[in-house]
């Protein structure tokens, strides 16, 4: 049984002071919550802050992006020995904002996913198409060959720390959400995928995650099909009531 995983990326949203704000008040309100995990992904500069008032509530910490290497001159990178560091379970790798404006490539996805692996941190790590590309019919070997190539190299005993995100581009930031029905899909074929490359029980261990205009009224849509495992909220993740509206779905 897959154990379901909400993720609020803030991408780059909130100060420290207001990443303080948001967080006092989503632990309160979420104090006592089951059978749900959630995770908070604050930009770099508030993961320390955001470390510190997690204590003791049993929720996640991600953060947005690493780089590979564990130090050197890099400048303006973060390492994931320095993500460690900070108290990060999670990083977010990947994301098609990352692809879009800052030439993320599937092989540098696989080498983040390799190296925050090799130092503990579970990635979530992101795929989805463009509306061109959906609307060209290239959906599925898409998402396939992005799969394929985040994982390549990672080993079968790593592969449950993995999760994966489908986020359709044209959803994110856009009010225009994928079904509920064709997310499902989607996320069957990337299941399908990764059993291909390790077998139908290793696949099931896999939690998937859809992402796109996820808001507090369209939830539990997603959560209620079989394959998605959670979500990815960006927009809707940036305030106390929506937030816990859509973790208590
Ligand atoms: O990482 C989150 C996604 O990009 C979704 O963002 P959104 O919920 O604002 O559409």
């Amino acid at each position: 049984m897959r154990k379901p995983i909400i993720a609020g990326n803030w991408k780059m949203y909130k100060t420290i002071p207001e990443a303080k704000e948001l967080v006092k008040g989503l632990v309160t309100k979420l104090a006592g919550l089951d059978g749900v995990e959630v995770v908070f992904c604050p930009p770099f500069t508030a993961l320390s802050t955001v470390k510190e008032l997690l204590q003791g509530t049993g929720h996640g910490l991600g953060a947005q992006d690493l780089y590979w290497k564990e130090q050197g001159a890099f400048t303006g990178e973060v390492s994931p020995l320095m993500l460690k560091d900070v108290g990060c379970d999670y990083v977010i790798i990947g994301h098609s904002e990352r692809r879009e404006h800052f030439g993320e490539t599937d092989q540098t996805v696989n080498q983040k996913a390799k190296a925050a692996l090799a130092h503990g941190i579970k990635p979530i790590i992101c795929v989805g198409e463009s509306l061109a590309q959906r609307e060209a019919g290239e959906t599925s070997a898409l998402i396939k060959g992005q799969t394929e190539k985040a994982l390549a190299e990672i080993a079968p005993s790593e592969l449950p720390k993995v999760v994966i995100a489908y986020e359709p581009i044209w959803a994110i930031g856009t009010g225009r959400s994928s079904t509920a029905k064709d997310a499902n899909e989607v996320i069957g074929l990337i299941r399908k995928t990764i059993a291909g490359m390790y077998g139908h029980d290793l696949a099931e261990q896999v939690r998937i995650q859809y992402g796109g205009s996820v808001k507090p009224e369209n939830v539990k849509e997603y959560m209620e099909q079989p394959e998605i495992d959670g979500a990815l909220v960006g927009g809707a993740s940036l305030e106390v009531e929506s937030f816990f509206r859509i973790v208590n779905y």
